[in-house]
């Protein structure tokens, strides 16, 4: 053996004792932080009445603040993740949060509520968007994950449609890179596929590299992109297009990766339930509005967003369920309700307006 070599050993001998050493001590500060936490919770039960053990507004605080205070070499993202699995572990002390998702198992929405949650939450998979509604209004869970709009097929027009007939406010949201992979089973021969099965927003994300490559193949729009992924278990000829979670649940074997047409490509989902979140700092607030079909609606409707500057980051139109040729504009802006320039624009808004409801104020998406 040669004195590098034995030094070399001596270095990571002594590195690993250190490692054990901070080991202890985090494992001590989680316990201390867990403690906390549990104190927490008796407060919040003391006050008694619904006692809100989750609070968004908190959780953001407390995840902006491990970036900002992060100095490397972990990425700010990679630090907040940390922290979003202690707190995760933390919350289910006080109370485990259940959360339903639009399912099934292996959906991307499903990786949204666990990004968001983190995995001590209890989730469980809905089969479509209003039975997530649903539940949530019935109280047989806490909070709800929807997707609401894609960064490539624009809006997910059956979740602005709930918000028309449901009370629920919006308490989060989740920003989720989407990343399409097409997959086969072991039974599967690669050579053969003449069938592609996905949900129609993932085959629609991928057109382009379908055309280029699988050009005459079938593309078949199923239910989900677990749904397909379940499809191509009992077929030789076939394929699916879904993503890393769906591949892993159903031992699925990736033929290609990162297939969407977009490298940015990404989806964003709403967290739905029963409580108004407070200003956390840095907050957006969506909003529904009816308008009498007038000349001028639409600028009446958007000139005091200008006027008290308020920032608008989206606006969507869908026909009312009320009547012909009535719409209803979805508005989305940066900053909470309860600040003083929202609340004057949004007074302004409901002079003009046939029907205003803000469906949420909440922390701007942090992971
Ligand atoms: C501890 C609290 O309760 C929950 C747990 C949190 C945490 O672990 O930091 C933060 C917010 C709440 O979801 C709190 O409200 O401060």
């Amino acid at each position: 053996m040669t004195e590098e070599t034995v030094s070399g050993d001596q270095r990571l001998l002594e590195l690993r004792n250190r490692i054990d050493s901070i080991d202890g001590d985090i494992a001590r500060l989680i316990s201390e932080r867990a403690n906390c936490a549990l104190a927490v919770a008796a407060v919040k039960k003391a006050t008694g009445g619904d006692a809100l053990y989750y609070r968004p507004e908190r959780e953001a605080q407390v995840l902006r603040r491990a970036m900002e205070r992060n100095s490397g070499p972990l990425t700010d993202e990679e630090m907040a993740r940390l922290f979003r699995e202690i707190m995760s572990a933390c919350l289910a002390l006080e109370e485990p949060v259940k959360v339903a998702y639009l399912g099934p198992e292996g959906t991307f929405t499903q990786q949204a509520a666990l990004k968001h949650f983190g995995n001590s939450a209890q989730s469980r998979p809905l089969a479509v968007i209003d039975e997530v509604f649903r539940e949530v209004e019935a109280g047989a869970v806490n909070y709800g994950v929807v997707p609401v709009e894609n960064s490539t097929e624009g809006v997910i027009n059956h979740t602005l449609d709930n918000f028309m007939t449901s009370n629920l406010y919006i308490c989060g949201e989740v920003e989720l890179r989407i990343h399409h992979h097409l997959m086969i089973s072991d039974v599967t021969r690669a050579d053969a596929i003449t069938r592609i099965y996905s949900h129609a927003q993932s085959l629609a994300q991928c057109r382009k590299w379908l055309d280029a490559h699988y050009p005459n193949v079938e593309r078949v729009a199923v239910a989900s992109n677990a749904d397909a992924a379940v499809r191509v278990k009992g077929e030789w000829n076939a394929a699916a297009i879904a993503g890393d979670m769906a591949a892993e649940l159903y031992g699925l074997k990736i033929l290609s990766e990162k297939i969407e047409d977009r490298p940015d490509n990404s989806t964003r989902f709403l967290i739905i339930g029963t409580q108004e979140v407070p200003a956390s700092g840095d907050d957006k607030t969506s909003l529904m509005v009816s308008m009498r079909n007038e000349p001028g609606a639409l600028h009446n409707l958007l000139e005091p967003f200008r006027r008290f500057g308020v920032d608008l980051t989206r606006v969507e139109t869908r026909p009312s369920q009320s009547g012909n040729w009535n719409y209803v504009f979805f508005i989305d802006f940066v900053g909470h309700r309860d600040t003083k320039n929202i609340a004057s624009a949004l007074r302004e808004v409901g002079v003009c307006a046939s029907d205003v409801k803000v469906l949420g104020s909440y922390p701007r998406g942090v992971l």
